[in-house]
């Protein structure tokens, strides 16, 4: 079986995760790359052989690199092709799939390579169960970010053109307009301060946030405050919809503890719950438990 892996993602800093996991199941990163000579090179410091199609031209999408990619896995024939799932990613595997005959598994946790094929498990039934999934031959495996523990200082890998350019495909880019909402990869974070419905306001989720900056913490929260409040950015939220975290403290603040919650923080090495019910589901899966008010923590923690 080959010892290659093809990886490939929509945004640049998903690929130094991506040739970390490469490398962990036994294989050599060949990223594929579309953007500018900086982001292939980047890449390349990252420790993979790189396949640069170049810039997504005028009135094309991130899609249109579907033929390219299929060309470049071809020619490679890798053990597995592994992307950062995101919707654009999803949709370029979907169409990868079709034309190579190769299965998608989508938001996998957990993989295992061998001279087979790919076991790649993923969470069902919101969270509730794992599914293990076993690809014989070629797979298209999706990952979210903190999969893969990343590797440190790997020797540099170089940077080839690829043979075919990107062209537009039937769906025309007609204009572009910057999204409001902030983009953040939590994966390699050391220290998460979270918060769920217990923070009560947007303020507090302040007061939260000017904490975190201070011990060197990225915030994230739990789905109700993105997706419900509105009160942080989507790409915070952790749990089985959400990213995953796998930091060495993780601070909860009003956090109930639902497992489709918790799935996306059950790696973190310390864990502190402060809720003001004891009973809450967290408050048992936690290293260290404070029944309290977050409006009175709060102040506490801007003290110390
Ligand atoms: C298919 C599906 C997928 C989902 N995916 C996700 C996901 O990816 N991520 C996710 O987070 N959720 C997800 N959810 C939602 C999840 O089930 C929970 O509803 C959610 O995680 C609860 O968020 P919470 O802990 O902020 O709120 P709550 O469950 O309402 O908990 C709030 C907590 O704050 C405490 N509290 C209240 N006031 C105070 C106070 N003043 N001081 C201290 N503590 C206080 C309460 O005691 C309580 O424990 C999903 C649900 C479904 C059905």
């Amino acid at each position: 079986m080959s010892n290659k892996m093809v990886i490939f993602a929509d945004a640049v800093e998903a690929y130094e995760e991506l040739c970390s996991g490469a490398r962990a199941l036994g294989c050599e990163p060949v990223a594929l790359v579309v953007g500018t000579e900086d982001d292939a090179a980047r890449v390349a410091a990252w420790g993979a052989r790189v396949i640069f199609a170049g810039g997504i031209p005028e009135g094309a999408l991130y899609e249109d690199c579907v033929l390219a990619f299929e060309q470049a896995i071809r020619a490679e024939q890798p053990a597995l092709v592994l992307a950062r799932m995101s919707k654009r990613t999803q949709c370029v595997a979907g169409r990868l799939a079709v034309r190579l005959e190769a299965p998608v598994v989508t938001d996998a946790s957990r993989l295992t390579l061998d001279g087979d094929g790919v076991e790649a498990s993923h969470l069902v039934y919101g969270g509730a169960a794992e599914r293990v999934e076993r690809v014989h031959g070629l797979a298209l495996v999706l990952v979210g970010s903190g999969v893969f523990d990343l590797d440190e200082a790997p020797a540099a890998g170089t940077v080839e053109r690829a043979a075919v350019s990107l062209e537009p495909g039937a769906i025309k880019l007609v204009g572009r307009q910057e999204k409001q909402e902030e983009v953040v990869d939590l994966g390699a974070a050391k220290r998460v301060v979270c918060v769920g419905r217990g923070i009560q306001s947007e303020a507090n989720v302040h007061l939260a946030q000017e904490f975190a900056a201070r011990i060197g913490g990225e915030m994230a929260c739990s789905r109700p405050i993105a997706e419900g409040e509105g009160w942080m950015a989507h790409s915070r939220y952790l749990g089985v919809s959400g990213a995953t975290v796998k930091p060495e403290l993780y601070l909860a603040l009003g956090v109930s503890g639902q497992v489709q919650h918790t799935v996306g923080m059950t790696e973190s090495q310390f864990v502190v719950s402060i809720n003001k019910d004891k009973n809450a589901p967290l408050m048992k899966q936690c290293d260290l438990g404070l029944v309290a008010d977050v409006e009175k923590v709060l102040p506490a923690l801007a003290a110390l």
